[in-house]
């Protein structure tokens, strides 16, 4: 049996990777090449990034595409995108250029609020709660001033703070939970630095309260929540049935009839709405990852969103109304443009310059705006000539490399394809045939 290994953290990165190799990859020659091959020359550039998390032994590259001509609230921005799946770009892009005629996209910050919560336990009486939050309320803000002081001045920081009782869910568990704006961060950290200094008067004050008729409350954890639903945008798009014109043979009025019922099937259905919203985060992710944000943070609060009724649905609504189609969504977007990696990884602080350094609230934005331009164009096609033709064009490149094909293959094969829909088996046919 392979004994485990003690102390890998401190082992160099060199280190780290003969281990890797002698232990996990049979001393595959060519193991150390590929990693080494991804190491950036510029070794400032690579302790930079061997420093953003741990136990670094390469780079793992993700293509960072463009997506052009969005306008947005009247302006025309370029929309960088992170992202290794095929035809997203391509479909972003293509939404935009759709739109840049037909009025572009119009957002609304509905709000920046987000919140975190001291874990509570209390076994006693509620009486007893009420009264120590009382008397332990003033101090508990007082303490985290100092913390405060900084965000406050930008024209955010703590916005409330409630005792919250929360023992219908489960046995003695109440709740400190507080409010925050964070303005350009994300504030993740921020927040849970605040909660700690919460809970550490909490517990302070909790042992010099006279009023508990049993042992004082315990603190169990303190964290900032990723579920924002009061830190959402609001994103639009109309365009009067008349002015779609020809969609993919299709008339604008069937082809608003038949994408306002595919987004209703999404809204009704779970199993559609899912991969709805997938499409959807195509477009929200490669932003995110574009601009060094928390994907997982911004993921885990909008699938919640998504539920947020007690079924998981679209997040985005369509309907026709006065001969016109109006496609819509609300999303909870916490995003920096300061702090994080945001100006850390140099790609992620030039992503933001290419969309104008933006603010959080525009970024929010223009995040929103390319999850439901993703969402447009992948009904677009799901609704006319369904995904795989635009997709498997996108995809031909990645397939080519698959089969193996040779250059003089791949300019033949494209040729061979041009016209018809590849996939992996009509692919290896047609290598066969060249090669026959
Ligand atoms: C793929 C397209 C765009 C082709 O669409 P097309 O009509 O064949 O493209 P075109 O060659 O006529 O070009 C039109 C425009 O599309 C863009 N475009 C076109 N090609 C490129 C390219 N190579 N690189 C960059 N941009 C490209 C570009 O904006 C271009 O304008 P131009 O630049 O020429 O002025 C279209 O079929 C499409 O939008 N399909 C949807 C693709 C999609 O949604 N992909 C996501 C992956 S599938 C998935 O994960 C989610 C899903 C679908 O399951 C979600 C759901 O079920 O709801
Ligand atoms: N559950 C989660 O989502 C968790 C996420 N994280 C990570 O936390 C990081 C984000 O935390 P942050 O507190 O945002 O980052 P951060 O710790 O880098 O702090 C950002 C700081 O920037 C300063 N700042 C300067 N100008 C500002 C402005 N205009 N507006 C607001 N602040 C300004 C503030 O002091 C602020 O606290 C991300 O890397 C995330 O992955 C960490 C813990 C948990």
């Amino acid at each position: 049996m392979r004994q485990p290994v003690q102390g890998f953290s401190r082992l160099s990165k060199t280190e780290k990777i003969d281990w890797l190799i002698a232990h996990n990859l049979n001393n595959d020659p060519t193991a150390r090449e590929i990693l080494l091959q991804y190491w950036n020359s510029d070794e400032k550039l690579q302790e930079l990034h061997d420093g953003f998390s741990e136990n670094t032994i390469s780079n793992y590259y993700l293509p960072l595409g463009l997506a052009p001509n969005f306008l947005i609230n009247d302006k025309l921005v370029t929309i960088p995108m992170v992202i290794e799946e095929s035809s997203v770009v391509a479909a972003a892009s293509k939404a935009a250029k759709f739109w840049l005629d037909r009025g572009g996209f119009k957002t609304t910050i509905k709000g920046t609020t987000k919140s975190g919560q001291v874990h509570i336990t209390y076994a006693g009486l509620r009486s007893e709660m009420d009264a120590f939050y009382a008397f332990a309320k003033a101090d508990l803000l007082q303490s985290t001033e100092q913390i405060n002081a900084s965000m406050k001045a930008r024209g955010g920081g703590l916005l409330d703070l409630q005792l919250v009782d929360k023992t219908k869910d489960l046995q003695g568990y109440y709740q400190l939970h507080a409010t925050f704006d964070t303005r350009d961060a994300m504030g993740a950290n921020f927040i849970n630095t605040m909660l700690e200094q919460l809970a550490t008067t909490f517990r302070e004050k909790a042992a010099q309260f006279q009023g508990f008729s049993i042992a004082p409350p315990e603190v169990v954890m303190s964290i900032l929540s990723n579920y924002v639903p009061d830190c959402t945008v609001h994103v639009e798009t109309r365009c009067s049935i008349d002015k779609l014109g020809i969609i993919n043979g299709i008339s604008g009025a069937d082809f608003a009839r038949k994408f306002v019922q595919a987004v209703d099937i999404a809204i009704a259905e779970p199993y559609r709405a899912v991969t709805h919203n997938k499409g959807i985060m195509n477009g929200i992710d490669a932003v995110v990852l574009a601009t060094g944000n928390d994907f997982r943070a911004v993921e885990a609060g909008v699938h919640a969103y998504a539920a947020r009724d007690g079924q998981y649905r679209s997040l985005t609504r369509a309907r026709v109304e006065d001969n016109e189609l109006i496609f819509e969504a609300e999303f909870p977007l916490a995003l920096g443009t300061v702090g994080g990696l945001t100006s850390l990884h140099p790609l992620a602080k030039l992503s933001l310059q290419i969309m104008g350094n933006p603010d959080a609230r525009e970024l929010m934005s223009f995040t929103a705006v390319c999850g439901l331009a993703q969402n447009f164009a992948a009904l677009h096609s799901l609704v006319t000539t369904g995904i795989q033709a635009g997709h498997m064009k996108m995809h031909l490149a990645n397939m080519l490399e698959q089969v193996g094909a040779t250059d003089a293959e791949k300019v033949k094969l494209r040729e061979a394809f041009s016209k018809t829909t590849p996939s992996y088996s009509s692919l290896k046919e047609e290598i066969q045939k060249l090669r026959s």
